[in-house]
């Protein structure tokens, strides 16, 4: 049985077609009829069908009668695509044998396929190359096989030329799994080891683990045990997803599938944890996954206080499916109650939002996202902070370090000079240049992350005419000159439009912010000084003027009707407004930091 098994899983850039021969795949075995086929079904989520990202793993199962006579069984586990959610990738590949790796025929190897195949290779994987949309009319077959040859050093014969959408080369790549991909180690005869890649919440049947037997096997009604905490729980329900739930009696070695045991929370079920026997345990567990740490936090918060509880809830509830989310509850001054959150990302951060805002029904309001300071004081402490608010007061600083990312960036060598430029604007140090092929190069530059953030990828791509692409990793912390920018209403600080910036970029942010929001707070009773300041330096200015004199002076004093119809209308307008002391701002204008930036 194990002889047969082959797990792997599927790498590519986003766009090359991942999604779309996961599809073939599935259809070529017979797993899901024409039916039932549902455009690309391993993307789950909504949010992600909309946005064309592959966030969740989940493992398929597939049954395939080979050229050789005999059934094999694939476990194929879905990798997610964008950078935000590499850690998952790595997850995905520690529970396979082997990867296909995808490129589009057209499009060549970029940076992000370079760095899964890198994790791939460190986890000593087989990997199997596929060039797809050889219908293109852009194809460049035989380049893009060079290329995987010279950049991956694969042989040609393990390449495969194929076109998922239309189903062309489907069957040598069925083939090709069972040829170059070893079969499953391990011992049927040894204690249980069963990593866990992946958990979800299902409110029926508790937390559910995604798991891959590496030794021994597990049985419905074992009681097993989870190595990390020694906390022990009765299997009710084994499976596999074929790519429907379906009950197995138990999961031997090599075996990918799921396992429910009335856990009542996710946190039990930690991802990287080994799960073993109570009863004849494994000495060791295997080895496990880097715990991830967030990258990004912003303040959410509810438009109605009232909501804070739903708020807590959603999230709650949110978290039990994305251990990677993390929050705590803060106050603002200016925006009441609310939560400070952590994110890997900015893609992981707006699909939360929309998340909460779609199957929660709340309105939220989100500040504009900051990443982990390191701030050295005069008294040789050090503090970390992910908020303007707690910026500690100038003279006390000593120093301030700010996260550094080493960012690949693949691109034709006739961009080279545009994307050299776009990193000197973003604060980048050069690092290193290397040719891929002739008019291929891979540029390494050190960014502060707080730079790559917001527009980077979206200004590369533009600046490339979309031929670069981009892949990065936290380098670690360097010493940065920033500086602490908060925006004042009528002379308040609006503790939740503070944020940190780079001390030469500040004059004409601090510009830029205070005229945006100029244009974006309506016209009130009162007239409303916008200023932005460095500590008491006030660097920028702007004045709204007042209206409401005006609104009501069309009415010529007589019709107390009309005059309350206007004051209503004007109220309705207000609905999307949070009320700061006595100024109403409108819900975007947290986020017109990010704005500034993506102009
Ligand atoms: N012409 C052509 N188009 C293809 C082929 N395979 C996929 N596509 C198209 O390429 C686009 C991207 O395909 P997906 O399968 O969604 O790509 P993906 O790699 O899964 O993308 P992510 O899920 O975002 O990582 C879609 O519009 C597909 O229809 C192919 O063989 N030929």
């Amino acid at each position: 049985m194990q002889e047969r098994i082959r797990n792997f899983s599927i790498i590519a850039h986003i766009d090359h077609g991942k999604s779309t021969l996961a599809d073939r795949l599935l259809e070529f075995t017979g797993a899901i009829s024409d039916r039932e086929m549902r455009e690309q079904f391993l993307d789950k989520m909504d949010l992600e069908r909309e946005k064309g990202i592959t966030i969740k793993l989940q493992p398929v199962r597939l049954n395939y009668k080979a050229r050789d006579g005999k059934e094999y069984i694939f476990n194929l586990i879905d990798t997610p695509g964008h950078v935000d959610f590499t850690y998952e990738v790595s997850r995905s590949l520690a529970a396979c044998e082997g990867a296909l790796l995808v490129v589009d025929a057209s499009q060549g190897i970029e940076a992000q396929t370079l760095a899964n195949v890198y994790m791939a290779m460190d986890l000593d994987l087989a990997i199997v190359g596929v060039i797809n949309k050889i219908d293109l009319p852009g194809a460049r077959v035989e380049e893009v096989r060079e290329e995987i040859q010279n950049v991956i050093g694969l042989a040609a014969e393990e390449i495969y030329p194929i076109s998922a959408k239309l189903g062309l080369g489907i069957e040598e790549v069925l083939e090709a799994v069972v040829k170059h991909i070893p079969p499953p180690q391990g011992d049927v005869n040894a204690p249980l080891q069963a990593l866990i890649f992946d958990s979800y919440f299902d409110p029926y049947k508790g937390a559910i683990s995604y798991i891959r037997v590496v030794n021994g096997q597990v049985k419905k009604g074992d009681i097993i045990r989870m190595m990390s905490t020694g906390k022990e729980f009765e299997v009710t329900e084994l499976g596999v997803l074929n790519p429907y739930m379906t009950e197995v009696e138990k999961l031997e070695v090599g075996e990918v599938g799921y396992l429910a045991a009335s856990i009542k929370n996710v946190g039990d079920t930690k991802v990287g944890d080994t799960i073993t026997l109570a009863e004849n345990p494994a000495d060791k567990p295997l080895p496990g996954y880097k715990v991830v740490k967030p990258m990004v936090y912003c303040g959410l918060y509810p438009l109605e206080n009232s909501e804070f509880e739903k708020l807590r809830d959603a999230l709650d509830k949110l978290k039990l499916n994305d251990a990677s989310l993390v929050y705590e509850p803060e106050t603002s001054e200016a925006l009441g109650f609310g939560f400070r959150c952590g994110f890997l990302g900015l893609l992981h951060l707006e699909i939360i939002k929309e998340r909460l805002e779609r199957e929660y029904d709340l309105s939220l309001l989100a500040t504009a996202p900051s990443v982990v300071y390191k701030v050295v004081l005069t008294d040789g402490s050090e503090v970390e902070v992910q908020n303007p608010k707690h910026w500690p007061m100038t003279q006390k600083i000593d120093r301030v370090l700010e996260p550094f990312v080493k960012a690949s960036i693949m691109v034709p060598s006739d961009y080279i000079g545009a994307v050299m430029e776009l990193c000197q604007e973003k604060r980048g140090r050069y690092e290193n240049m290397e040719y891929l092929s002739k008019d291929r190069v891979l540029l390494t530059y050190k960014l502060p992350l707080s730079e790559i953030l917001y527009d980077f990828f979206d200004a590369l791509k533009s600046r490339t005419r979309g031929y670069a692409s981009l892949d990065y990793e936290i380098s670690g912390y360097e010493e940065s000159d920033l500086v602490k920018l908060d925006i004042l209403l009528n002379g308040e600080i609006v503790d939740a439009l503070s944020f940190i910036v780079h001390r030469e970029n500040a004059y004409y942010r601090a510009r830029a912010i205070v005229q945006k929001l100029r244009k974006i707070i309506p016209r009130q009773l009162y007239e409303v000084v916008i200023q932005a300041a460095i500590g008491s330096k006030v660097i920028a200015r702007e004045t709204v003027k007042a209206l409401r004199k005006d609104v009501l002076a069309k009415c010529y004093g007589g019709d107390v009707t009309r005059k309350k119809k206007l004051l209503e209308k004007q109220k309705e307008g207000k609905k999307k407004m949070k009320q700061i002391g006595h100024v109403e701002v409108p819900k975007d204008a947290f986020m017109t930091i990010l704005d500034i930036e993506n102009e």
